[in-house]
């Protein structure tokens, strides 16, 4: 049984557009509906056909929505919901996937109150952003993680959790908190590493700007695919999951000084047993099939 049968999709960027599509393509009899509060991105979306209808007011989208997915930045959740409340048929789900979900869990229930709320993160994405950026196969064999309030009903999680499975993906339940912990260590600083040393290089006063692109060819050019991810999606990341960033940077500040006292003073074994083990990190990420260097994910834009 389809576990849902009229989507509503509120911001059709990468992942509300890569959700619409990936619905057509494995739930065809759906119906999905979007709106997004560009109107740019809504003339955009008209033309490349994913929805079968785009709406001029969020509340037209989900009048008769019985699934309303919020795929905002971090920071426009709680003016997204609050634009739907007094359209959203009572027995409507709402989600979201927020890459970060206590703040946002949070945001939901105080716009939506009484409505059943199931706040989702697909741990999947690309660098670019915007309604042609989207894929159908965005989701497939990557999780997506569920943080349900704990009076959920376990019902509406696992139809929400079903929607997810239909779209290809694994799903996984977790507490908010828990949640924006691991993807702080696990995404959310890789970002701001990324940021920090593209940022650092491009400032150099000895090493010239076109230098930098010129030389960009192993390392440094991965570093600027992740920090030429969307400004206004990262900055709403870590303003919302401050406390668990700052807690990871604070780790990861004491692990880089004791890497920068291993090499002033010479210690090449220490330098060397912190590589082997990283190393059997990378290698076990390929092991469990989690690594996209190898299938392309529709980044041939590169
Ligand atoms: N990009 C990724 O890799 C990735 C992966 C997983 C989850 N996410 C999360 O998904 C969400 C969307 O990210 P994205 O990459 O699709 O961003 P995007 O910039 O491609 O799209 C966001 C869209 O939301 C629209 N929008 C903003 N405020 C709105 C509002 N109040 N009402 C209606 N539309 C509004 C914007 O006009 C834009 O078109 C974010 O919360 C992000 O944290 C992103
Ligand atoms: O592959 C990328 O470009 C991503 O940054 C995707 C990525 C990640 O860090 O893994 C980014 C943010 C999301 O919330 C989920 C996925």
């Amino acid at each position: 049984m389809l576990p849902f049968a009229r989507v509503t999709i509120i911001g059709l960027g990468l992942i509300g557009s890569s959700i619409a599509r990936a619905v057509k393509a494995h739930m065809p009899s759906v119906r999905v509906t979007g709106h997004d509060a560009d109107p740019g991105v809504r003339a955009a979306a008209t033309a490349l056909g994913f929805c079968d209808d785009v709406t001029d007011t969020p509340g037209a989208a989900v009048t008769d929505a019985d699934f309303v997915i919020l795929c905002v930045p971090v920071g426009a959740m709680r003016a997204a919901a609050d634009s739907i409340a007094l359209d959203l048929p009572i027995d409507a789900v709402v989600s979201d996937v927020g890459s970060s979900k206590g703040t946002v869990l949070a945001a939901l229930q105080a716009a939506l109150p009484g409505v059943a709320v199931i706040p989702a993160h697909p741990v999947a994405g690309t660098e670019r952003s915007g309604p042609e950026a989207g894929f159908a196969t965005l989701f497939h064999g990557r999780w997506c993680i569920l943080t349900p309030p704990e009076d959920a009903a376990e019902a509406t999680v696992e139809r929400v959790a079903e929607f997810w499975r239909r779209l290809g993906a694994e799903v996984e339940t977790m507490a908010p908190d828990h949640h924006d912990r691991v993807l702080a260590i696990t995404s959310h600083l890789p970002h701001l590493i990324a940021y920090t040393i593209v940022g650092t290089a491009s400032d150099m006063e000895e090493v010239t700007r076109s230098e930098v692109i010129k030389y960009s060819a192993g390392g440094f050019r991965d570093f600027t695919r992740i920090a030429a991810s969307d400004p206004t999606m990262w900055r709403d990341v870590f303003l919302s999951n401050k406390d668990a960033v700052l807690d990871m940077l604070q780790r990861f500040s004491e692990d880089l000084t004791a890497l920068q006292r291993a090499i002033r003073w010479g210690k090449g074994d220490e330098l060397f047993d912190l590589f082997t083990r990283t190393r059997a990190v990378r290698r076990s990420i390929i092991e469990q099939g989690q690594d996209d260097a190898a299938p392309d994910f529709g980044r041939t834009h590169d």
